[in-house]
C-alpha cells in the first residue's frame, strides 16, 4: 500500500479536517523526498555541514538546517496550513491565514551528524488552527497527526494519525512511500538504553542512580544485562525503539541552559511522544506524561524519556519515589530537590 492509498483510507473514515491533514502529510512527504535526494548527495551537494551561525540557544545552524527549513516551508505553503513553528525560525511563520491547520516542525534533527553519514530526520506535528499563534501552544494530546521522515540507509516515514503508528519506506524505484509495517508495537520491556553518558556528572541523583543500576547489569538490582545504543540523533534512536524496543533519555542536567534538557517540547518531544504512545510505548519528562504538558513558548525545552512502557515507568520511580534498586532514599528521591 502506498502512502497515498493509506491517507485516502484515513480521509474517508475521519472528520472533515482529515482531508486537510492528509494533504499536509502528503506535502511533508514530498518535502522529505526532496531532502532525501539532497542528503544522499553528501559532499557532492556542497558544504552542508558548514556553520551558518550560532542560534539563540548556542546551537549552531548548519547549511543543511537552513536548506531543510526552506524546503519544508515551500511545500507547506502549498498545503492547507496557516502557521508553521520551526526550530529554524525564532517566530511562527504565517502561510495561508484562513487554512485549518498549523504545523510544528524540526526540519532536520540530528544536524551534528550531517558530515558523519549517520541518519538524520524531519520531525513534524499537525494541530488544528485557531486563536493565531496560540494554536502552536496546544498540548500534545491535541495533535491530529505526527511523523518523522528519517534519512538513513533507507528513507523511512514513521506516521501516526491517532490510530497506531505505521512505518513506510521510500521506494526510490517508484518515488513512493510504501507501507512496510502497519502497526509498530514497542515491547513493554527492554534491555537497551540510549543516553549521552558523558553528561553523567551533571545529572541529578535520580537519573544517576537509574543509569548506575542499568550498568550494574546482572549483578545489580535489575538482575539482567543492559546494552547501550546511542546514535546522537534522536530520530534514529526513535526508529530503533519503534522497531525493537529500548529506552531513550535526555534528562535535564546542571549545565547552564540544560536544566530542562536539550530537546524542544513542541516540535521534538510531542511528535515523538505521540508516535511512541501510538506504538504502545511511553513518553514522559521523567515524571509527567509529555503529551499533557502545557506549552508556554515555541522553543521551550523539556527533559525527555521515551520507549518501552515499563522501562519508562521504572525510570519514573527513581525520580519520584526515591527508588534505588529496592532501597528507599528519601533525601535524593525528590526530583525537585536536585533540580535548579
Ligand atoms: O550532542 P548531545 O547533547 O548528546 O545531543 C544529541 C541530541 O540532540 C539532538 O541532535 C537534537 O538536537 P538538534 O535538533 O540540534 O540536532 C538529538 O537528535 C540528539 O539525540
Ligand atoms: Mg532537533
Ligand atoms: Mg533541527
Amino acid at each position: 500500500m502506498t502512502l497515498g492509498q493509506y491517507l485516502g483510507a484515513y480521509e474517508m473514515s475521519e472528520t472533515p479536517l482529515a482531508k486537510a491533514v492528509a494533504a499536509t502529510i502528503g506535502a511533508l512527504a514530498d518535502a522529505g523526498q526532496q531532502l532525501a535526494s539532497l542528503i544522499a548527495l553528501g559532499p557532492l551537494a556542497g558544504a552542508m555541514a558548514a556553520k551558518r551561525h550560532d542560534d539563540r540557544f548556542g546551537d549552531s545552524q548548519k547549511e543543511l538546517d537552513f536548506r531543510a527549513h526552506a524546503i519544508v516551508i515551500d511545500h507547506l505553503a502549498a498545503a492547507p496550513v496557516a502557521l508553521v513553528g520551526s526550530e529554524e525560525a525564532d517566530e511562527a511563520e504565517l502561510l495561508n491565514a484562513d487554512a485549518p491547520l498549523v504545523v510544528a516542525i524540526d526540519p532536520l534533527d540530528g544536524s551534528s551528524n550531517i558530515d558523519t553519514n549517520a541518519s538524520v530526520g524531519t520531525i513534524f506535528s499537525i494541530y488544528p488552527a485557531g486563536g493565531g499563534t496560540a494554536a502552536l501552544l496546544q498540548r500534545g494530546t491535541q495533535q491530529l497527526a505526527a511523523g518523522v521522515i528519517i534519512y538513513g540507509p533507507q528513507t523511512g516515514l514513521m506516521l501516526t494519525v491517532g490510530d497506531g503508528t505505521a512505518l513506510f519506506t521510500l521506494d526510490p524505484r517508484t518515488g513512493q512511500f510504501s507501507l512496510t509495517q502497519a502497526r509498530a508495537a514497542i515491547p513493554p520491556r527492554c534491555r537497551e538504553y540510549a543516553v549521552n553518558s558523558s553528561n553523567a556528572r551533571h545529572w541529578d541523583d535520580g537519573i544517576r542512580r537509574y543509569v548506575a543500576d542499568l550498568v550494574k547489569g546482572a549483578e545489580g538490582p535489575r538482575g539482567t544485562d543492559f546494552n547501550t545504543r546511542w546514535v546522537a540523533s534522536m530520530v534514529a534512536d526513535a526508529f530503533r525503539i519503534l522497531v525493537r524496543g529500548g529506552v531513550y533519555l535526555y534528562p535535564g542536567d546542571a549545565r547552564p541552559g540544560y536544566h530542562e534538557g536539550r530537546l524542544r517540547l513542541i516540535y521534538e518531544a510531542n511528535p515523538i511522544a505521540f508516535l511512541i504512545e501510538q506504538a504502545g510505548g511511553g513518553a514522559t519528562d521523567g515524571v509527567r506524561r509529555i503529551l499533557e504538558i502545557e506549552p508556554t513558548s515555541l522553543h521551550q525545552r523539556t527533559p525527555l524519556v521515551f520507549g518501552s512502557a515499563e522501562e519508562v515507568l521504572h525510570l519514573g520511580h527513581y525520580q519520584t519515589n526515591a527508588y534505588a534498586g529496592g532501597e528507599e532514599s528519601p533525601l535524593f528521591g525528590t526530583r525537585s530537590l536536585f533540580r535548579a
